[in-house]
């Protein structure tokens, strides 16, 4: 399989005007997904609402991509995340992340989770959880500047997750040759609610490109 990332003239002035744009709009798209997990209209207001929603897709809809967000828009051999589940401020259904990483291989996020996420009641669903432990996984063996996937990721749910502010931490433990062995955990009010163990995996088809030295420097771990 050939390196998926597609290079287009995007550069970093046009990717800020890109975001001015893109980034509120995708704020009101998450109000929204809040507003239809949590409002208590009556059936005419849900019903004028749909319209208007219906609407705005229609305008939307008049041009879409090629490629998928996360194929397209690299500047350089940097690539934009913005369709991602976690961190991508394009992708509404994300929280979004915001993720720290150092080149030690650690990383962190302080974020919040509303309603929408909910499993138990008012609890994170655990799927949720599992989701953000790997993509702040992801950031921790990217940080080592080695493109890899999630090979195991095994999680211990030592008790619910609220809603609400949370912290995730995550960090490499070793690196046993194309294994890189990791932790992480997620932070509630009272302490860890979720304790990770992953292997993250150099992928075979990117080992030949590691060692012609493509892609090393500046993709990270691929995204999930
Ligand atoms: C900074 C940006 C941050 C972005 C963060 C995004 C984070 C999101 C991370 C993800 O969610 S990635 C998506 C979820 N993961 C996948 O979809 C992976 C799907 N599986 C695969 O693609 C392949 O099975 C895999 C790359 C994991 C391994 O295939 P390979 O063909 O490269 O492995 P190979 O058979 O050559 O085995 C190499 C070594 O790894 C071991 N191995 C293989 N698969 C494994 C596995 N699944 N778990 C643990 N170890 C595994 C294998 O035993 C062997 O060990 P030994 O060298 O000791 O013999």
């Amino acid at each position: 399989m050939a390196w998926p990332y597609v290079a287009d003239d995007t550069s970093d002035p046009l990717l800020a005007a890109d975001a001015e744009v893109w980034q509120p709009f995708t704020d009101a798209v998450r109000e929204l997904v809040d507003a239809c997990v949590q409002s208590d209209v009556d059936a005419d207001d849900v019903r004028a609402a749909q319209a208007d929603v219906e609407a705005a897709l229609a305008r939307l809809g008049k041009a879409r991509l090629s490629t998928t967000l996360g194929q397209s828009g690299t500047v350089g051999s940097r690539r934009r995340a913005w369709g991602n589940p976690v961190i991508g401020v394009r992708n509404p259904i994300a929280p979004p992340l915001h993720v720290d990483s150092d080149p030690a291989g650690r990383a962190w996020s302080d974020f919040h989770l509303g309603p929408a996420y909910e499993g138990p009641p008012g609890l994170v669903h655990g799927g949720v959880v599992s989701l953000i432990i790997d993509q702040v996984l992801g950031h921790a063996v990217g940080a080592g500047r080695q493109p890899a996937m999630t090979g195991t990721l095994t999680i211990r749910y030592e008790r619910g997750t609220p809603l609400g502010d949370l912290r995730v931490e995550a960090w490499v433990e070793r690196r046993e040759g194309v294994k890189i062995h990791a932790g992480a955990h997620v932070l509630g009010p009272d302490g860890p609610t979720a304790v990770a163990e992953a292997v993250f995996i150099v992928p075979r088809r990117f080992r030949d490109q590691l060692s012609d030295g493509i892609g090393a420097a500046d993709q990270g771990s691929t995204q999930g």
